[in-house]
Formats: C-alpha cells, structure tokens, sequence
C-alpha cells in the first residue's frame, strides 16, 4: 500500500498498487519456462509426468499435487496480492474446507457474523458437525471480537465488504486485536468482493487471503475457482500439503482461463467502479428507492475507513425498494439488460434477491437481523455502457411501481 502522502486524490481511495498491471501480465508466464518458448502459457492436461528414475522428475509427478498451468496462475495471483505464495482450489468454499482442515476437533473458529451464505452454511452444518466449534461474531466491533477470543481459539474468518450487506470490516485493527492477543491465531480475509486490485489483506496484517476466483479474479462468470494467498512459510507448508492430500483442484483448463482473466483485472475493475458510482448515484437520487448501500459513496458509514484502507470500490451495489417483496420480485423479473442470476464480479451486469437465492441458506431469524428482507437487492454492476445500465434499472423500478398502483 502506498503512503499517506500518495492517494490518489482524485477520488480520495489511496492510490493503485505498484506495477499491478505489469506484475498480472509477466510474474510466472516467462515463454522460457517451455522448451516451445510460448508466450501464452499452454493448457498441460497431462495427468502424469514422466519420471527420469523413481522419484527422480522434472518438478512434476501427477497433476493434483503440481501442474503447470497452475503453477502459472498461482504465481501470477501471488504477485498481484503482494505475498509470497499463493494456491489454487477448486471453488471458493473448497478453498474454505481447506482452510478449516488446518484445525483440529475442538478447536474454535470465529466468523464474522454476516458471510456469504455458503460460508455461514459450511462453518455451522459442516465443520460444527466435524467437531470445530464456530462462534459468530460482529468483527466490525472490536470489543464484541476481543471478548469472543478463547483459549482454543485458531482462526478469525472475516469478510470484507460483506455479502450482500456491504459491512466494511477495518482489516488492519482487527488483525491487530486477534494478534495481540495470541500472533498464532489465523487471521483470514475473503477478499472476493474487493478483488485483489482494491484490497490487499496481507499488507494490512492478515494472514491468508481468500477468494472465490469464481468473481472478479477471474471475471468472465466462466470458471468457479477458489484462491489463497500468504506470506507464511508454515502456512504455505500446511496449506500445500492440504491441496494435495483433500485433492479439491481446479482443472488445467480453468487455471488457464482464470490466469488470462487476471490479464484484465485492473482494467475491468476501474470500469466496474466508475459505472457503480455512477449508478449508485442514480438510485441514491430515485424517490422509488428506500436505501442504498454502497461503499464508495460519502453515504455509505464506513465510507472513511474504504478509503484508508482500498484503492478503490467493485461494482456491488446494495439497495432496498420501496414496497414489498411483490415489488421486490416485480423489478428482478423486469430486468432486462441484467440477468436475473447468482454469482457476481463477471463482466455483465447480475441481479438477485439475497434472502430467496444466494443466502436463502442462512436461517430466516439471522437473516432478519443482518437486514437480509424481502426488499433487499443486490446488483452486480458490469462493464456495459453505464448510460445502458441505467435505462434498464430506470424501467425495471418503473415496471416494480406500477405493479403496485
Ligand atoms: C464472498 C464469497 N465467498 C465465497 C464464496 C464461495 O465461492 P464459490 O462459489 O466459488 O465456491 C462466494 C460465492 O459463492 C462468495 O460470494
Ligand atoms: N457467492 C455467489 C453464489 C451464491 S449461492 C450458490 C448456491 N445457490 C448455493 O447455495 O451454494 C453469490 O453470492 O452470488
């Protein structure tokens, strides 16, 4: 992260990371690793690798424990995270499963307590069943943090801006609280909503970065994909030999899909965030519109602690519409440059109804807590023209307010 001193003032988020771009394109895609001298790393389906003598290789024996397409995309991914390593796994909740297989029985986790619905779903119906003890707490509170920090606690699962409620969670004081406390207490960000051209986790004390690449990392909506960056050499170790001995890969094909996605992250996201503020703004200013909640806007309540600690903000947006789910259901269903759809960080612009899609797996008291109703929607903003966008929400929110008349 840069200083203080060179934000980008333009938009008051501190300014890009050095050399991004160039590191995305060129770190671990040098055309002198293959005897072909391929500019463009090849897609290796090769299952098994020839051996000179028993266990005597050229760096590769079977392709879930090393393949070559991968090894490009984990070394590219680790470089435009700023860490020394980073894995590739084959979604976002196998890369969580692999994460939680660190712990032993017993062992307590803490997770934020607004996740993707998924994550909330594996943690209290698969790792509880498993024997790890999961407490959900609200890590945008400190002292709520600090105080649910036990003798066996091993890991703070964090997500930051949260899905879909938009909670910004201060990276930084929060790794600072865990590791006053005990500095061997992991310390995990899923930085899928940011992707790693906004925010950088393990510069501001994290321990491991997480994502579903199956987002903006990769970026085309064509690949589910789970990464995980870190500096730790012990980390890396374990993490490794998990990747190997679960087998949750991705396939070659999908690393290199996801590795030329990378190619176009910072380009992407920049768009992304222009057309988000931009129609953020719109539904801010829409008298059929309740409530919006994003993190780029001066409206947002930790928009100050965005800017400190991101150079930027992704094209997820938030709001609530007047009315009631008829209403709610009347503007998805009359969409018609956005997909109604789940996922989101593609190119093309989503729309979807958290409390009946992507977090219908959240038990309906939790979800009435964290603000998860009837008239939440949350939008995945595209790279379309912006002034498109906008026409198409404009009508959408037209068609959702006659519904009612
Ligand atoms: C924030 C977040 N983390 C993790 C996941 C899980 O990722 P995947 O679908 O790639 O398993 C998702 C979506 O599914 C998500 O939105
Ligand atoms: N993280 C994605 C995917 C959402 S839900 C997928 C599926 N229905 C499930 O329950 O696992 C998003 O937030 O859109």
């Amino acid at each position: 992260m840069e200083s203080n001193s060179q934000k980008d003032h333009s938009n008051g988020f501190q300014s890009p990371f050095k050399s991004f771009a160039t590191s995305a394109l060129h770190v671990g895609q040098e055309a002198e690793q293959w005897k072909s001298m391929a500019v463009v790393p090849p897609i290796s389906l090769s299952t098994t690798f020839k051996q000179f003598g028993p266990g005597e290789h050229a760096g590769f024996e079977y392709s879930r424990s090393g393949n070559p397409t991968r090894n490009c995309l984990e070394k590219a991914v680790a470089a435009v995270d700023g860490a020394k390593y980073s894995l590739a796994l084959a979604s976002g909740l196998a890369a969580t499963m692999t994460i939680a297989h660190m712990l032993k029985c017993g062992d307590n986790i803490i997770c934020m307590n607004d996740v993707y619905g998924g994550t909330n779903r594996y943690f209290r119906r698969v790792a509880s069943e498993m024997g790890l003890e999961v407490s959900f707490v609200d890590c945008t509170k400190f002292d709520c943090l600090k105080a649910a920090i036990k003798p066996n606690t091993k890991l703070v699962w964090v997500e930051t801006p949260t899905n879909p409620t938009m909670k910004v969670i201060d990276i930084k004081g929060c790794a600072d609280v865990v590791h006053a406390h005990n500095k061997d207490i992991i310390v995990v960000v899923d930085n899928t909503f940011m992707s790693a051209y906004f925010q950088r986790p393990l510069a501001l004390g994290a321990d491991i970065c997480m994502y579903s690449a199956t987002k903006y990392m990769n970026g085309h909506s064509d690949v589910v994909m789970g990464l995980v960056s870190m500096n730790r050499d012990d980390l890396y170790e374990r993490l490794k030999f998990l990747q190997n001995a679960i087998g949750a890969v991705p396939s070659p094909f999908d690393c290199y899909l996801c590795n030329r996605g990378l190619k176009t992250l910072h380009l992407r996201m920049k768009q992304h965030f222009i057309n988000a503020v931009a129609v953020a703004k719109f539904l801010e200013a829409d008298p059929r519109v309740d409530k919006v909640v994003f993190p780029g806007l001066p409206s947002h309540p930790q928009y100050e602690l965005m800017k400190r600690q991101c150079t930027g903000c992704p094209g997820m947006i938030t709001f609530y519409i007047k009315g009631d789910l008829t209403n709610a259901t009347a503007f998805l269903r009359n969409l018609k440059l956005f997909a109604l759809a789940e996922s989101l960080g593609g190119y093309e612009s989503l729309a979807e109804h958290p409390a009946i899609m992507t977090h219908a797996s959240v038990p309906e008291e939790e979800r009435e807590v964290l603000g998860i109703g009837d008239t939440l929607i949350r939008l995945s903003i595209g790279i379309e023209d912006v002034e498109d966008i906008i026409v198409d929400l404009d009508q959408a929110l037209k068609a959702a307010r006659d519904c009612a008349i």
